[in-house]
This record gives C-alpha cells, structure tokens and sequence, in this order.
C-alpha cells in the first residue's frame, strides 16, 4: 500500500483526531477479549493460592482454584486458558517419566476443567522441563540434549494431554521434528480434532527468568537453551522455522518473546497469513507490573498499549499473565 497524501492545508491529520468519536471510527487496530490466552500455574494441594515473588498479582494455584480461574475466564469471555505445572523435585527425574503420566497435574487439571468449563479452550505446554532432573525441555546426556529421543518422549507427552481433553497442544520445545511427530502420532491415536500452536520462534531469552521461578525449573537448570531455542539476532530463521512447522502440520504459530519481537511477528503474518500468536512473557510482565507497582507507569494504560500493538504487528491473540485484569477493563469500557 502507497499512502496518498494531499499537501496541506488540504490534508490536515488532525480532523479525525479531533473528537473521542472521530477516532473511534479511524482506529485501524483494536484489543479485544477475545484475543486473549491466560496463563496459569498449576500446583499440587486444595485451596492453594501461592504467590510468586517475581510475577507480583500471579499466583500458583492447585486444581480446584485452576477450575474457578477456568469459570472466572468463561465469565470474562476469554476464551483459552493455558496450563503450565509448578513440579515438586520429588517428580523431576532423568527419565522424565512423569511427563506422560496420565495422572500428572496438568492432566488431572485439564479433566477438571473440562469437566466443568467445557467450553473453555484449554491449552497445554508440551516440553520436558517441568519434569526433568536437569531443567531442560529435552533429555540431557552428557551435556548434550537429544533430539529425535526427546521428540519420542513429547510424543507421549501429547497423547496424555490429547486424552485429558487438551484442545491446543503448545509445543515449546524447539527440537526438530516434534511437529511432524505430534501431528502424525495424533492421527493415527483418534485425536485428529486436537489443534498444534507451535512454539515455532522461540528465543533463548533472559525474558522467562520470573516463569522459571515460577514453575521451579530455575534451580534445576545449568546452563543455557541456546542449542535449540533461537538467538536473538536471528530473524530470518524464524521464518523458516514458521515454515517448517507449517508444512509439518501446525494449525497456529506462536512469536515469543512478544514485545522485543514485534518484527518478527509482522513478518510472520505478512510471509504466511497463518493464526499467528505471540507470548508477552514473565519478563515483559514483571518489568510492566514492577514499574506500575512502583508508580513510574501508569499500569493500566501500559498494559492495554502493550497488548494493542501485537494486534498492530499482526498478531491474531496475545497470551498474557494480564489476560483477566485487561478482559475486565475491556469490558468496563
Ligand atoms: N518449556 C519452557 C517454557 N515454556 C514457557 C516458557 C516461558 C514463559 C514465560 O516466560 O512467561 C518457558 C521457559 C523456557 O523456555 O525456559
């Protein structure tokens, strides 16, 4: 598109800006709830609302309080809500092993929501993290993260989600072929229906420090994800990567981080015109609640701007930690 501009006086920009109205009717983007996934973390008791010191307003929650957080997102009308486990060290092996157990805590919550808020869309994280001795999404052998072997495991991993109910599978991972693998695996097992949201352009950024401490990954961790999360002065790869997955069966494509990324997101919309989605992360959520909690932002007004420009970048939905605050301001407009 060629803007046309008339010289002024003809064109003056300031007419439509000049009543609530007027810019109303020129607004080009707009925020709505129905772009919105929550993100939620799920712990093992009853009752349990744990505070997480470095998400200040999120808290982890056991199953029952993740199935009221499932009613209050209906009621708001968000329509997706996105589990993510806070593991104890007890279940943290080598072998990962409680990654597929169909009794594992995002399992056990994906069934109570669904039995309760079946409407709702629920959406799963699949990597190996949460339940690996060495805090990585892949098995580590001597240091190294297998490939093809962790691919096998995450396969295991989704069918168990896909038979809890999960309807988005989120492969965060980054190995190579998991997309293909899942795609092909929930065929053949009878879950056709059951939609891949790829992590395709994942960072390996300093960004998800707060979600480390909050599903307790950050002490089993050493080292890095650079070996199969992205580096962040690549963005030609990312497209690539869309691609791939794409053409590997993923119905919906994510960009995360979300806010240093925004470029990526417009050129993923603009190369593919997929359900592109990006991730305003931990970091981008402390940083915006930390400065608001401070009185140097104006909270609200940040947060609602934040989101708006993934909607300017392209993006069809954002998942946010702020995803009820927003609902409920969008819906006190
Ligand atoms: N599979 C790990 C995973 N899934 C979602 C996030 C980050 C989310 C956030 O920071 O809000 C991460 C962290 C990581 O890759 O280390």
């Amino acid at each position: 598109m060629r803007p046309t501009v008339a010289p002024f006086p003809t064109a003056r920009f300031r007419r439509l800006r000049r009543t609530a109205a007027l810019r109303d009717l020129a607004q080009e983007h707009r925020l709505s709830t129905a772009d919105l996934i929550w993100p939620v973390f799920v712990r093992e008791g009853e009752g349990v609302e744990e505070p997480i010191a470095s998400m200040p307003g999120v808290v982890r929650r056991s199953i029952d309080n993740v199935v009221r957080a499932a009613h209050e997102a209906a009621e708001l009308g968000i329509p997706a809500i996105c589990l993510f486990p806070y593991t104890d060290a007890s279940v943290k092996t080598n072998d990962c092993a409680e990654a597929w157990n169909p009794e594992n805590l995002t399992n056990r919550a994906v069934r109570a929501i669904k039995a309760e808020v079946p409407g709702l869309v629920v959406m799963t994280d699949i990597a190996l993290d949460p339940y690996n001795a060495q805090g990585h999404d892949g098995f580590v052998v001597d240091g190294e993260i297998l490939n093809d072997e962790t691919v096998e495991a995450l396969v295991r991993m989704a069918l168990a989600q896909a038979e809890a109910g999960a309807d988005i599978l989120g492969p965060s991972d980054m190995m190579d072929g998991r997309i293909g693998a899942l795609r092909a695996a929930l065929e053949a097992a009878g879950h056709s229906h059951v939609a891949i949201m790829s992590y395709a352009a994942k960072y390996a950024s300093a960004f998800y420090g707060p979600f480390r401490d909050a599903v307790g990954a950050a002490g089993a961790l050493r080292g890095d994800k650079l070996t199969y999360q992205m580096h962040p002065g690549n963005s030609n790869e990312a497209l690539r990567l869309v691609e791939r997955d794409l053409s590997e069966g993923a119905d919906m494509v994510m960009v995360k981080p979300g806010m240093p990324y925004l470029d990526i997101c417009r050129r993923v919309k603009d190369a593919f015109g997929v359900p592109t989605y990006a991730y305003q992360v931990s970091g981008e959520y402390a940083m915006i609640r930390g400065a608001a909690d401070n009185g140097w932002i104006d909270g609200e007004k940040v947060v609602v701007e934040s989101l708006l420009a993934f909607r300017r970048a392209g993006c069809d939905g954002v998942l946010t930690y702020f995803a009820p605050q927003v609902a409920r301001l969008l819906r006190a407009r």
